[in-house]
C-alpha cells in the first residue's frame, strides 16, 4: 500500500472535529464483506487523519456502559481509608487505587501531578511467570486489586472488561481490513483476546482547583491553552478534597491539568465517559485542542504508540489531555486500553514499508514499552 506524502498527513491532521463511525457491519456477522470493508476504510482514514474517532453501532447495551460508570461513582464516594485498602504500589505490581495527586505525567525531564484518583487494572498475569531469556521478571505481572468493597462493582467491572476486550478486538479486525492486512492480523500472539495485555483505568476527576482552570484558559502564542508556569497565589478551591496532613493542599496549588498531555501506549483506547461534561481534548497538527465531548451512546476511541510502529508511521498516536474545568461537577470515565501481548515484538510491517517509506522505527517488545511508562507514572 503506498503511503501518504508527509504534507498530506500534516494537512489531514489539522482536524477540527472527530469522525463518528458506525461499526455495526463489524459487529453483526450477517452483514456483507463489502459493508465491512467500507467500515475498515473509514477506520483507517480516521486513524491516519485524526487518531481519534467515535464508534456507534457497537452493540454494547446502554445499561452496561452507563451502569458501570454509576457503580464507579459510588465506589469513589467511599471513605479514603476504605479505598486505600487496595492502594497501588510496586508491591501490588502497579495495580490498584491511586489517590488524588499520586498519578503524574512526565514532560521534558519534569513531571506534573494529575488531578484525578483512579483504579488501575491490567490483564492478570502470574507474577511467577518465568521471564524470557535475558529479561528480568516483569514487575507489572500480578493479580489485580478488585474493588470488592462494593461487590456489585467488582462483578460488573469484570463483565465490562470482557465486553471491552471483545469490542477492541472487533475494531482491530476492522482496522486490519482497512489496511488490507488479513482480517485476523491482530489475533493470536500479536494481540488476540487471550494474549492482549489490556489495561483499564477507572478514573474520577474532581473539579480542577480554580487557579488551574484560569491557567488552562490562557491562550498561548499558537492559540492553544497554556500548560505554562504561572501559578496564582489564590488558595485552591478543590471541591473540598483538601487535607493538609497529606500535603494535598500543596499539590492542589501546583496542579495544572486533570490529566497531562500524553499519547496512549498500545493499540486502541476505548473511552466510556459520563454524559454532559466536556473534559477530554485531542491536539491537532496546529497545536489546537479539539474537544472529544461525550456523544450519548458512542465510545470515544484513539490509537496508541504501537499502532504507529506497526503502521510504520501511517498512523500517529494523537496527543490528548483532560481538563475538568466545571467547578460544580466531577467526572467519571473508564478508558479501556486494548494492547499487544506483553511479549509481542512490534516492528514496522513489511506490507506498509516501501523503497519510498523505509522502516522508521526500531522493533520494540511491548512489555518493555509499557514498563518504561508505568514504572514512571507515580510519585506516591
Ligand atoms: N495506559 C495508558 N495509556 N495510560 C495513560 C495514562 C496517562 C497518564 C499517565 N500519567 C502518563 O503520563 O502516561
Ligand atoms: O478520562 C479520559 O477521558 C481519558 C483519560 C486518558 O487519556 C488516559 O487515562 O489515558
Ligand atoms: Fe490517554
Amino acid at each position: 500500500m503506498p503511503g501518504p506524502k508527509p504534507d498530506e498527513i500534516e494537512a489531514g491532521r489539522a482536524f477540527t472535529s472527530l469522525p463518528v463511525i458506525n461499526i455495526s457491519p463489524l459487529v453483526d456477522k450477517a452483514q456483507s464483506a463489502l459493508a465491512k470493508a467500507q467500515v475498515g476504510a473509514e477506520l483507517v482514514k480516521a486513524c491516519r487523519n485524526v487518531g481519534f474517532f467515535y464508534v456507534t453501532g457497537h452493540g454494547v447495551e446502554e445499561e452496561t456502559y452507563r451502569g458501570i460508570l454509576q457503580l464507579a461513582r459510588t465506589w469513589f464516594q467511599l471513605p479514603e481509608e476504605v479505598k486505600k485498602q487496595i492502594d497501588i504500589g510496586p508491591h501490588t505490581h502497579f495495580r490498584g487505587y491511586q489517590a488524588l495527586g499520586a498519578n503524574v505525567t512526565r514532560y521534558d525531564g519534569g513531571f506534573q501531578r494529575d488531578w484525578h484518583e483512579a483504579i488501575d487494572l491490567y490483564k492478570e498475569a502470574d507474577p511467577d511467570t518465568p521471564a524470557p531469556a535475558g529479561k528480568q521478571k516483569s514487575p507489572i505481572h500480578g493479580p489485580n486489586q478488585w474493588p470488592s468493597q462494593l461487590p456489585a462493582f467488582e462483578s460488573g467491572l469484570r463483565r465490562y472488561l470482557d465486553t471491552m476486550l471483545q469490542l477492541g478486538s472487533t475494531i482491530l479486525r476492522g482496522i486490519a481490513i482497512g489496511l488490507e492486512l488479513p482480517e485476523d492480523f491482530f489475533e493470536g500472539n500479536r494481540a488476540g483476546v487471550d494474549m492482549a495485555y489490556w489495561v483499564a483505568r477507572v478514573i474520577h476527576y474532581p473539579p480542577l482547583p480554580k487557579q488551574a482552570v484560569d491557567l488552562s484558559s490562557q491562550p498561548t502564542s499558537n492559540g492553544n491553552a497554556a500548560a505554562g508556569e504561572a501559578v496564582s497565589s489564590r488558595p485552591p478551591e478543590d471541591g473540598g478534597a483538601c487535607r493538609d496532613e497529606s500535603g494535598l493542599t500543596e499539590i492542589a496549588r501546583s496542579v495544572q491539568l486533570s490529566c497531562g498531555e500524553h499519547s496512549d501506549y498500545g493499540l486502541l483506547t476505548i473511552v466510556n465517559q459520563e454524559d454532559g461534561i466536556s473534559a477530554l481534548q485531542a491536539k491537532n497538527s496546529k497545536g489546537q485542542w479539539v474537544s472529544a465531548d461525550p456523544i450519548p451512546g458512542a465510545f470515544v476511541c484513539n490509537i496508541g504508540d504501537m499502532l504507529k510502529v506497526w503502521s510504520n508511521g501511517l498512523f500517529q498516536p494523537t496527543v490528548h489531555r483532560v481538563i475538568n474545568s466545571d467547578p460544580a461537577k466531577s467526572r467519571v470515565s473508564i478508558p479501556f486500553f486494548y494492547e499487544p501481548a506483553y511479549e509481542a515484538v512490534v516492528e514496522p510491517l513489511p506490507q506498509l514499508c516501501s523503497a519510498d517509506r523505509p522502516p522508521r522505527y526500531a522493533a520494540i517488545r511491548y512489555g518493555d514499552h509499557l514498563e518504561g511508562k508505568v514504572l514512571n507514572n507515580f510519585e506516591l
